[in-house]
Order: C-alpha cells, then sequence, then structure tokens
C-alpha cells in the first residue's frame, strides 16, 4: 500500500507544471468528501477482490431488494439459469465431440451426435433468452435504486439541524454520499456482469472437474496470471488518471475563470488575460506530456500482460497435449477441455475488472449509508410538548450560544431577555455582537448549549419543533433567492398549503411590490433565474421587497425583519416601518433588527447587544436619555449615526457671536434623526 502511495505521489511531484506551482502552490486537488476514495483504486489486489467481493454484491443486492423485488428475482433466476445452460452446453459439447471423434461410420456417427448437439443449441438458445431477460430485469432495477438511494440522500439530509449542515466534517460526508446514488445504479449494472462472470467460470469450472481432475489447475494457471494482468492494468491506469486529471482540472479552471462573468471585470481592467493564457497553454502541455508518457506506460504494461497471459496459455496447452499424448484423456474430452478452459479464463478476467468497478463504486454507496446513520442521529427530533397557544412573553434565561468549529469564542454569551408579544422589540448592537444568532436559536434553528428561551412558562427545547418553526416568519438579510417565479417565491413561505389568491395579493400589497410585480414580463408568473429562457433578474432592493412579501405570506405569528430596510429605498422604508407599526397594533409580535437607529424609535423595547450580551433595554427615550444608568452603548452609536446626517457646521462665528454663544442645531438632545 506505501508502495503504491509512493508511486502515485512521485508521479504527482515529477509532473506539476511551473504554472501550477506557482498559481495553486503545487498539484491542485480536490478538498471534497468524495476526493477521499481517489486512492481506493489502488488497494486492489487479488486478495482483497476475494475478500470484498461477497460484501460489495450483498450491498446491491439489498437496495434492489429495496427498490424492485420482483426485478432482482427475474436477475437472479436468469442468471442462474444461463449459468446451468452453460454447464449442460459445455457437457453437450463434450458428447458431440465424443460421437464425432468416436468410431464408426461418418453418417452413424453425425446420428450418434445429434442429440446432443440439439441440446448444445437448445442451452445456446435458452441462454440467449435468459440473458435477454437479466438484461431488461437490469434496466427496470437500476433506474429505482438510483431513485430509492436519492431519495434516502436527499430525505435524511433535509431532516437534519442546521449545526449538522454548517459542520465541516457532515458536510465532507455529504458532498461525498450525493455520488453514492449514481453509483448505487451502476452497481447494479456490474454485479450482474459479476454474477454473470462468476455463474460462467462455475460452469467451466464444474464441467472441467467433471471431465477430469487434472484440468482444473490448468484453468487456474492460464487464469491467474491474466486475472493479475488485468488488475496491474487498471490500477496502473488508475494512477495515471490521477496524474493527468490534475492537469486537465487546472487547466479548466483556468479556461473557467477567462470566461467567468464574475472575473470579467478584472480580468479587463487589470489586463490579466494575457497572463491566464500563458498558464492555461503551459498546463495543457505537460497534460499532453503525461498523455505521452501514459500511452508509452499503457503499452509496455499490455506488452508485459500479453506475454504472461501467452506464456501461460502455451504452458497450459503443452499439459493438455501432454496428457492427451499419454493416452491419461481421451481427444473429445481434451476438446472439451480447451473450450471450458477459453469461456472459463475469459470469465475470471472479466469478473476481476467488474469487481475493480465495483470496488469503486461501493465506496461512495459506503458514504450514503454512513450519511443516512450519521443524519439519522442528527435529525431534528420530532414530536413535543405545544406551545401555548398565545404566550404573553418570550424569555431568553441566561443562554450561551458558540457555532461549532469557530475559535470557541461565544456569539451569545448569558443572554437574559424578554419579548413581550404583540409588541415591537428592536435588536441592536455592532457588527458581530449576536442579533441574528438570537433570532435564529429564538426560530429553533439552533439550540443554546446552556440556558432556555421560554415561551411563557414552556422551555422550546421540549416544545414540538415543526410548531415552534411554524410560529415564525423571518425576512432574513441573507433570505433565499428561489429559482422559481415570482408567485412561488412569495408562497413558498407557506409551501404546505395551497396557495389563495387574497393571501398573495395581500402579501405583494403589504411588501409594496404591486408596482414591481406588474412590471415583470409576465407578471406573478415571472422566472426570477438569469441564464434561463425568459429569467428576470431582480436588483437587491426589490428582492427584500419579495422577501418581505414571502415572511408577510407565511403569516407566523413572530415575525423577524432583520436589516429589512438595507437595500429599500426611502419611500419603501418608510412604508415598511407604518406597515410594521400596523401589524403590531393589529397583535402581531415583531422583531426588528436593524443598524439604522432612527428607524428604531418606534419599538416598543430596545435591547442592545455587545459581544453577546445584552448590554442595555429600555425604550428609545430611555436609551438616549442622560439621567438614566448604563453603559449608554445605544446613545454613543445613535449620536455617531446621527452626526453623519446632520448639517455641514456654520462657518467659525465671529467673537461677538461667540460670547453671545447662539450656535443653532446643537442644544442638547437635539440630536437630528438619521432620516431627518
Ligand atoms: N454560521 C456561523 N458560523 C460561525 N460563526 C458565525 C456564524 N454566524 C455568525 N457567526 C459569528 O457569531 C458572531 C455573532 O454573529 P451574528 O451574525 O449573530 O451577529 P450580528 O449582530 O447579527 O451581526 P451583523 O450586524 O453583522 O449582522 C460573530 O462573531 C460571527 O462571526
Amino acid at each position: 500500500m506505501t508502495a503504491q502511495h509512493g508511486t502515485k505521489s512521485e508521479a504527482e511531484a515529477e509532473n506539476v507544471s511551473a504554472s501550477e506551482r506557482l498559481l495553486f502552490g503545487g498539484p491542485l486537488r480536490y478538498d471534497m468528501g468524495w476526493s477521499k476514495h481517489e486512492d481506493a483504486a489502488l488497494q486492489l489486489n487479488l486478495r482483497s477482490v476475494v475478500r470484498r467481493l461477497p460484501g460489495l454484491v450483498g450491498t446491491t443486492v439489498g437496495l434492489a431488494w429495496e427498490a424492485d423485488r420482483g426485478a432482482l428475482r427475474l436477475v437472479t433466476l436468469a442468471e442462474v439459469g444461463r449459468g446451468i445452460g452453460q454447464a449442460v452446453g459445455l457437457i453437450a459439447v463434450n458428447r458431440v465431440l465424443a460421437h464425432l471423434l468416436g468410431d464408426g461410420s461418418t453418417a452413424d456417427r453425425l446420428t450418434g451426435a445429434a442429440p446432443a448437439l440439439a441440446v448444445a443449441g437448445g442451452a445456446a438458445l435458452l441462454g440467449a433468452v435468459l440473458r435477454a431477460l437479466s438484461t431488461a430485469g437490469t434496466g427496470q432495477l437500476e433506474p429505482k435504486v438510483e431513485r430509492v438511494a436519492t431519495e434516502r440522500y436527499l430525505t435524511h439530509t433535509a431532516r437534519v439541524e442546521l449545526e449538522a449542515v454548517e459542520d465541516d466534517e457532515f458536510h465532507k460526508l455529504l458532498d461525498s454520499a450525493q455520488y453514492g446514488a449514481s453509483s448505487a445504479r451502476r452497481m447494479v449494472q456490474y454485479c450482474q456482469s459479476v454474477v454473470t462472470a462468476l455463474m460462467s467460470l462455475v460452469a467451466s469450472a464444474g464441467v472441467l472437474a467433471l471431465l477430469h481432475p487434472a484440468l482444473l489447475p490448468l484453468l487456474v494457471a492460464m487464469t491467474v496470471p491474466s486475472a493479475w494482468a488485468a488488475l496491474t492494468v487498471a490500477r496502473r491506469r488508475y494512477v495515471s488518471f490521477q496524474v493527468w486529471v490534475q492537469h486537465a482540472r487546472a487547466g479548466r479552471l483556468i479556461s473557467g475563470l477567462l470566461i467567468s462573468t464574475d472575473a470579467a471585470a478584472e480580468i479587463r481592467a487589470h489586463d490579466v488575460g494575457p497572463f491566464l493564457l500563458h498558464h492555461f497553454r503551459a498546463m495543457s502541455q505537460s497534460q499532453e506530456a503525461e498523455q505521452r508518457r501514459l500511452s508509452r506506460l499503457d503499452a509496455r504494461t499490455g506488452l508485459i500482460a500479453a506475454g504472461w497471459t501467452g506464456l501461460a496459455t502455451v504452458a497450459a496447452y503443452a499439459a493438455l497435449g501432454g496428457l492427451l499424448w499419454t493416452g491419461a484423456m481421451a481427444l473429445a474430452v481434451g476438446g472439451t477441455a480447451v473450450l471450458a478452459i477459453r469461456t472459463g479464463s475469459a470469465a475470471l478476467e472479466n469478473l476481476i475488472l467488474q469487481v475493480n468497478h465495483l470496488n469503486e463504486e461501493s465506496l461512495f454507496v459506503g458514504d450514503l449509508h454512513r450519511l443516512c446513520e450519521e443524519a439519522g442521529r442528527r435529525a431534528i427530533p420530532v414530536g413535543g410538548r405545544p406551545l401555548p397557544p398565545a404566550p404573553a412573553a418570550i424569555t431568553f434565561e441566561d443562554v450561551v450560544f458558540t457555532y461549532r468549529g469557530k475559535d470557541n469564542r461565544r456569539a451569545l454569551d448569558g443572554v437574559s431577555l424578554t419579548i413581550p408579544t404583540g409588541k415591537i422589540v428592536a435588536l441592536v448592537g455592532e457588527n458581530g455582537s449576536g442579533k441574528t444568532t438570537l433570532v435564529k436559536l429564538l426560530c429553533g434553528l439552533y439550540r443554546p448549549d446552556s440556558g432556555r428561551i421560554l415561551w411563557d412558562g414552556l422551555d422550546a427545547a421540549e416544545a414540538d419543533r415543526q410548531e415552534l418553526v411554524s410560529r415564525v416568519a423571518v425576512v432574513g438579510q441573507d433570505f433565499y433567492r428561489w429559482p422559481f417565479t415570482a408567485e412561488v417565491n412569495i408562497s413558498i413561505g407557506r409551501s404546505e398549503v395551497p396557495v389563495t389568491e387574497e393571501r398573495l395579493t395581500d402579501a405583494v400589497r403589504y411588501a409594496g411590490a404591486e408596482e414591481l410585480i406588474e412590471e415583470l414580463p409576465r407578471g406573478r408568473r415571472t422566472l426570477l433565474a438569469r441564464g434561463y429562457k425568459g429569467g428576470h433578474q431582480l436588483s437587491g432592493g426589490q428582492w427584500q421587497r419579495l422577501g418581505l412579501a414571502r415572511a408577510h405570506y407565511r403569516a407566523g405569528r413572530v415575525l423577524v425583519v432583520d436589516e429589512p430596510t438595507s437595500a429599500l429605498d426611502a419611500r419603501a422604508e418608510q412604508r415598511l416601518f407604518e406597515q410594521i407599526r400596523r401589524l403590531a397594533d393589529a397583535g402581531q409580535t415583531v422583531i426588528l433588527i436593524t443598524h439604522r437607529l432612527g428607524s428604531v424609535r418606534a419599538a416598543d423595547l430596545i435591547h442592545v447587544l455587545d459581544h453577546g450580551r445584552v448590554v442595555e433595554s429600555g425604550t428609545f427615550d430611555d436609551l438616549l436619555s442622560d439621567t438614566t444608568d448604563g453603559p449608554k452603548v445605544f446613545r454613543d452609536l445613535y449620536r455617531l449615526q446621527a452626526a453623519q446626517y446632520a448639517p455641514p457646521a456654520p462657518p467659525a462665528p465671529a467673537a461677538s457671536d461667540a460670547v453671545s454663544g447662539a450656535v443653532p442645531g446643537t442644544a442638547p438632545g437635539a440630536v437630528p434623526g438619521p432620516r431627518a
């Protein structure tokens, strides 16, 4: 194994072009879940083939059993029938030869051989029919197995906790397991070929043993070198492919950059084109050199393999000739033996190659199994206690939360606060202070490391998660822009119920998106995705309105708006705040996260966060007041922001003005609002 790895890395080291060294610091290798299987084919040898075979076949049969039992039975019966047919055919051929090479007139010998000939013909015909049945059954199984495996993958993935999806290790597994379904499909095909080859091998070996026990070692002598050669060729090709594919990958990356829309402006502005083209050419040339090296290697390996097989064949036939010469074996038996040895050795060679494929594919199917197990362990729990129908408040009690894989810094560090329902509650604070994290915990997307989130008296950790999620509607900073029509982009907010016209119109009106929708080429039915025929691209602000419409359509009892106005124009922003006020007046809880501190004036309660802690809470006036105690984080931030909107300072006052102290706009507490 070590030597094999050595071969690959040496080949890599030798073949990394100067361009690859400069641009990527070495060979360009993927760091994805599936890339860990790149070396798997190198582990293949005769012993491992024999050891792994039952497991590989078992895995495929398990999937096929789940997908279509009828088709699996058909394929199994057809393959076993084919094996029996092959054995019967070989025995019949032996009889035919015995009659033809026996004593008597030609007519007698032919007549004597006729029944056995008919059996051989019948066996061949039966073999053809069974082969057709097996092919049809496999064709039926393949897509079903792929569907079953894909569904298993998607269902398990959709059910896991958000923190699992964000976990690097789980993500790598997810990445690797995505190939499991297509691998499972191919495994059906390879498995069928393996069973065919196995049956053929067993039939040939069985017939040889029946004819003469000494013939079996001849089969082994002839097939082992060719099996070894097949494995060696496969392994060498794989090593070479891995080296060659790196140049191809690097070249593709460069050519992709040259035509990418994202890089287009920079390529032109900084004149990067000739630089990239130069390296593209250099990489292509090393790819060509590697291909040349490959074909020489292939030719040499092929020659060695042919030599070994030839030697083994000569030895086998010499031994057979010796048996015939000494009279230890009848001529007819010798003829049948040649046929059986040829069939058997071809079957074994095929068997090795197919197991090789099966082995590679099984690694990805194995990942799919592991993913399902892991996803089961990390799934969002189903069921739980019902939430109170109309809680008076949601309370955070000493909540601590740290993102996994981060430098263990707490994103929330002992947060205790109250969100009274039916009010507008604003969360403010500097970037990274924990506002978004707090609402993600509130929505049930993450669970606290310690502390509790109470809906009246009920701890959210014990509540039915599905119900919890359905209570909250979120317009986040990064709400998803679905590549669907405008209508679906809104109604997906509550996809489990049928779309109603009234609800849709109401949501569009709420978000102030009537004009936007009317102006779309196909109205609500316009596809919002670039790169597709009829697809339309919206601006950031237009998307934000659709996001608002989606959240309104969802009609959660708690509406979270995280930076709702960052891309809205001034008129839309003002309208949104009026809407939010009206919603709160109608009893809806609104949690507002914003950096525009002037816009939280209308909030009933403001919580100020700093480094994952709540440092101040109160109304707008409380927090601006100079008379109350506290760190004054809100007041300082607000004054800083307000200063940017303040009119330019008047020219320096004349000495007489300075004496009178009449500088306009500087009276305490007269800080203008950001939108003033
Ligand atoms: N998915 C994540 N994985 C790891 N760390 C995260 C993740 N999301 C946020 N953080 C970190 O958690 C801390 C709090 O982030 P959060 O997004 O809650 O702050 P915020 O107050 O909403 O910031 P902003 O005003 O910039 O939106 C930050 O240090 C941030 O880097």
